[in-house]
């Protein structure tokens, strides 16, 4: 293990066995295309998942919630100043919120938004690499929702964007590296299968809050929260036969997942 801080397979269990004992409640606001997903795999992994938007209710939901996670997927007017109102609850109630900027850099209103959520200083952000790079104001090429670019290569964009967020920054892909600047892991596990199905990595932002909730070091949260959604999918993908089964069988999967496969499966260097 290149640093000892890291998380080992031992504490990604204990990780995964807080989330199930604490059951934390998880406000999201949300994309339309995600929600289903992001509240199933919240539910799958013993946390208790809640979409919850208008601007009449959002702050009062807010002040229940153990962690938020905000993601601009489909985003429009009114559903920024949603965030913004569920941001600020956060942030004055000191819960972990996370931020997901789907398609940042694909349109100038995405980056925009994505940079204005940024400085409310999200817990953990996280994006796929063309996200992440977009954010950083470096070149993401991007496809949409979709990264034409490599994890790797985002990595010291994400170490700036940690610089401004004193926070963690997770850039998903083949390996999913995680980075609060001072410590970096780089998760191996999933599955190219799974970049098959829509809003798996909202559904992986939506687990990180939920691990953010219940576990007090947010590298630690992060990194053992993509460990356990990788595992999963990794065995989800083992006799699926496409994104269909792999998107049932990640659930079920997650649901399932004990110490002894975590402990052996876990890969974080
Ligand atoms: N090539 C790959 N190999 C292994 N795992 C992968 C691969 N691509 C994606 N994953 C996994 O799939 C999950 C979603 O990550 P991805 O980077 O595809 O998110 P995303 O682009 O934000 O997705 P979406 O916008 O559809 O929600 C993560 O757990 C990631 O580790
Ligand atoms: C397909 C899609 N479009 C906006 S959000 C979303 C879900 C994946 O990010
Ligand atoms: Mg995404």
């Amino acid at each position: 293990m290149a640093d000892s801080t890291l998380p080992g397979s031992a504490d990604v269990w204990a990780c995964a066995d807080a989330v199930r004992r604490g059951g934390p409640l998880v406000h999201n606001v949300t994309n339309y295309v995600a929600m289903d997903l992001s509240a199933n795999a919240l539910l799958a992994v013993g946390a208790s998942p809640a979409m919850v938007h208008a601007h009449e209710e959002v702050v009062d939901f807010a002040l229940l919630a153990d962690a938020l996670v905000v993601n601009i997927g489909t985003l429009s007017p009114n559903w920024v100043e949603s965030m913004r109102l569920a941001v600020r609850a956060a942030t004055d109630r000191g819960i972990p919120w996370v931020l997901d900027p789907v398609a940042a850099g694909a349109t100038s209103y995405r980056t925009q938004v994505g940079a204005e959520l940024l400085a409310h200083r999200p817990t953990v952000v996280r994006g796929n690499a063309s996200e992440i790079l977009s954010l950083a104001g470096m070149t993401g090429r991007g496809k949409g929702v979709d990264a034409t670019d490599e994890s790797g290569d985002a990595l010291e964009a994400a170490v700036a964007l940690a610089q401004v967020t004193g926070g963690v920054v997770a850039v998903t892909g083949d390996v999913d590296v995680v980075t609060d600047r001072r410590r970096t892991a780089h998760v191996a596990g999933g599955h190219p299968l799974m970049a098959r199905v829509t809003a798996m990595g909202c559904a992986a932002s939506a687990v990180v809050g939920a691990y953010a909730a219940a576990v007090a070091d947010p590298l630690m949260a992060t990194a053992s929260a993509l460990a356990v959604f990788g595992l999963a999918g990794e065995r989800a993908a083992t006799g699926a036969v496409g994104p269909g089964t792999l998107r049932w069988r990640l659930l079920d999967e997650l649901y399932a997942l004990e110490q002894s496969t975590v402990l052996a499966g876990t890969r974080i260097s």
